[in-house]
């Protein structure tokens, strides 16, 4: 039994959406983002190398669908501290029953939920209002030669994004549709 969260498990394995329970008082609140001890039974081991916090100031935009190829591959702890985004991961494990398949939740600074997203996952979001700030915990280093995506607009996962996406990077906005190599990802 957890003090600090509430871990609920989704439709895709080992991806988890965690509640952070807040502990309040008349100056405001304190709450977990992070515990070695509380997460041990998930992260089996894993360290965090690093943290990383981002700030998108336009309702809308949306960063994604990203993961690190081995020897980077990561397991990823994401939060938003400010606002509210609509936050998916996308199974790309191969061998997995759910390849191909999306989750998506909110994400926001009132409901102060976390979601977990395990190595093989591909990961983004959209804003849905301005000024969202997130906060990401990695247990891998960031390594630019294995970073690697996939479109969050391919017809192949079919993302049900709340609002049209009003702003991405170049590079978010260059990778291709994967809808005719689609299994070839699985290999
Ligand atoms: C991800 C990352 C980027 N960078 C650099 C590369 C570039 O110059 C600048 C901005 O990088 P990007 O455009 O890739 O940032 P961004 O699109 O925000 O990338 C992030 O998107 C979300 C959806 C994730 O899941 C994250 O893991 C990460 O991939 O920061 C680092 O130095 N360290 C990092 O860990």
């Amino acid at each position: 039994m957890s003090a600090r969260f509430s871990v609920e498990q989704t439709p895709l394995t080992g991806l988890l959406l965690i509640a952070r329970k807040v502990i309040g008082d008349h100056r405001g609140y304190l709450e977990r983002l992070f515990c070695t001890t509380e997460f041990a039974s998930f992260l089996d081991g894993r360290k965090i190398a690093q943290i990383n916090h981002t700030l998108t100031r336009n309702t809308g935009a949306a960063r994604g669908m990203h993961f690190q190829r081995e020897p980077y591959q990561e397991t990823k702890i994401v939060s938003c501290l400010r606002g509210e985004v609509f936050d998916v991961a996308v199974d790309l494990r191969k061998g997995s029953a759910t390849f191909g398949k999306w989750y998506g939740a909110v994400l926001s600074a009132e409901n102060h939920s976390s979601l977990y997203i395990p190595e093989g996952f591909a990961h983004g979001f959209q804003t849905l209002c301005s000024d969202c700030e997130m906060l990401y915990f990695h247990t891998a280093p960031y390594a630019a030669e294995a970073e690697d995506a996939v479109n969050m607009l391919d017809p192949a996962f079919g993302i049900e994004w709340p609002l049209a996406i009003t702003e991405r990077s170049a590079r978010d906005e260059g990778h291709p549709f994967i809808t005719s190599a689609f299994e070839s990802l699985k290999t």
